[in-house]
């Protein structure tokens, strides 16, 4: 596959420019858990959105993953749905073992003429990385140079898709301009990227087995900004936060590396991936309960709410009770949950690549200890690492990336 860079401006005003691509996205221009996998998960029948379920034992895994509807029908719960596509996405990358299993890079993608203009390309990646995303980025060094280019590409492609519906020009973005949005991303696939930043990406998902699924659905959960403000249950929780923000652990892990004396399956490394994200983003959300329904937004799980006697109204007067705190012990509870069991994939990863991951990783979960600090008072106060704890859980990271493998309780290798 080759990869035609189209973009013919110089890289300065890209530079300038690279978050202000909004309106070119809206006037269209066209250049521009504990997972046993079931007898529920084997006896599936065809595929569907709400399915007709055939007898046969079911076994209830630890998160929901079966939404019941009526008595004889069962929706697919967002858990199996995602699941599918992490299956997909390690099946690329069993494959690439199998076949190549030292090569890192496709030596096929060099195309001399381009390459100038593709470390441009990449250098601005690091730059906007550097920029938004600092500790991230030092982390990023310790990668081998292919791996971390790769990842700034993937970080600059994610940072635009969030700034949509998160940044300066959000209250301009509809529904088209995401449709806009994602065909360029369809053209970043086949090789045919609209300006600089693109093309490293472009170039990047030449080189790695990475699927364009999860950057599809990383759009869906932006589109799920624009029409929801509110969440039934934890099921539909789950999957906002897969697509916002577990992508990005199905997207990183082809460049990352799997390490090659791992012994666990692919499909259980992604499946730690995917519970970084998600921890990350139930973290996010239990942090901005305060600024959300400023916004009126409420991500908690409403079900989850009233069962604990809690209502937006709670939400919206802001203060801490008895009920409000017990309430957000379950919640963290389960973030943690997620956290633990991404935490089991980390060393499954090459070592270069562990590093960034820990830090993050540790300096994320802090989030919810300094929210248990604040007295669950997420209203008005931002919970928040401050820098001394974050300088000191860097070398932390850095010693537990160092830790080997044997030494850690191993991950399924089913
Ligand atoms: C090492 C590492 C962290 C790699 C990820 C690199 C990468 C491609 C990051 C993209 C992040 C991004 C810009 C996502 C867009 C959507 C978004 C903003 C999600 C939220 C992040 C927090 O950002 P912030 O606090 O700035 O939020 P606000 O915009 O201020 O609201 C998220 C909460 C989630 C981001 C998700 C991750 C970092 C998951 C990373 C998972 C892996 C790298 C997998 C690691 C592998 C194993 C086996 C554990
Ligand atoms: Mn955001």
């Amino acid at each position: 596959m080759s990869v035609a860079l189209l973009w013919v401006v110089s890289p300065n005003s890209q530079l300038s420019n690279c978050f202000g691509f909004v309106d070119s996205v809206r006037d269209g221009n066209p250049l521009s858990v504990c997972r046993e996998r079931s007898s529920m998960f084997n006896c599936r029948p065809k595929k569907g959105r709400k399915q007709k379920w055939n007898a046969c034992s079911i076994h209830v895994p630890e998160i929901s993953s079966m939404v019941a509807s009526t008595a004889d029908e069962i929706a697919v719960s967002s858990e199996e749905k995602v699941y599918n596509v992490v299956l997909k996405q390690a099946a690329l990358v069993r494959e690439q073992l199998r076949s190549s299993p030292d090569l890192d890079v496709n030596p096929d993608i060099a195309l001399p003429g381009n390459l100038g203009l593709l470390s441009d390309a990449y250098d601005r990646c690091g730059e906007v990385c550097a920029e938004y995303a600092k500790t991230f980025y030092l982390g990023t060094l310790l990668m081998t140079p292919e791996r971390r280019k790769a990842i700034w590409a993937i970080y600059v492609w994610c940072r635009r898709t969030d700034e949509l519906v998160d940044g300066p020009n959000a209250s301009h973005i509809t529904p088209t301009a995401l449709d806009r949005w994602e065909s360029r991303l369809e053209d970043v696939f086949r090789g045919r990227p609209f300006d600089m930043l693109d093309a490293a990406l472009s170039d990047t998902v030449a080189n790695y087995r990475v699927d364009i699924q999860p950057f599809r659905d990383m759009i869906e959960g932006m589109r799920m900004d624009l029409r929801k403000s509110r969440y039934k249950n934890f099921d539909e929780l789950y999957l906002y936060c897969y697509n916002v923000a577990g992508t990005v652990g199905l997207m990183s892990v082809p460049v990352m590396g799997i390490a090659p004396e791992s012994k666990a399956s692919p499909v259980s490394v992604f499946d730690a991936a995917l519970a970084l994200g998600i921890a990350n983003q139930l973290t996010n959300i239990l942090r901005d309960v305060g600024e959300d329904a400023r916004r009126g937004r409420v991500y908690l799980p409403q079900d989850e709410l009233a069962q604990a006697g809690l209502s937006d109204d709670d939400i919206f007067a802001g203060k801490v009770t008895d009920k409000w705190r017990r309430f957000l012990k379950s919640q963290i509870k389960r973030a943690r949950m997620f956290f633990d069991k991404a935490e089991k994939g980390v060393t499954e990863l090459n070592a270069a690549s562990r590093w960034p991951v820990y830090a993050s990783l540790l300096l994320y979960r802090q989030i919810l200890d300094e929210i248990e600090a604040n007295d669950y008072n997420n209203f008005t106060k931002r919970a928040y690492v401050n820098k001394a704890k974050k300088i000191a859980a860097l070398p932390i990271a850095y010693a537990r990336s160092l830790i080997p493998r044997s030494k850690k309780p191993p991950l399924t290798t089913l």
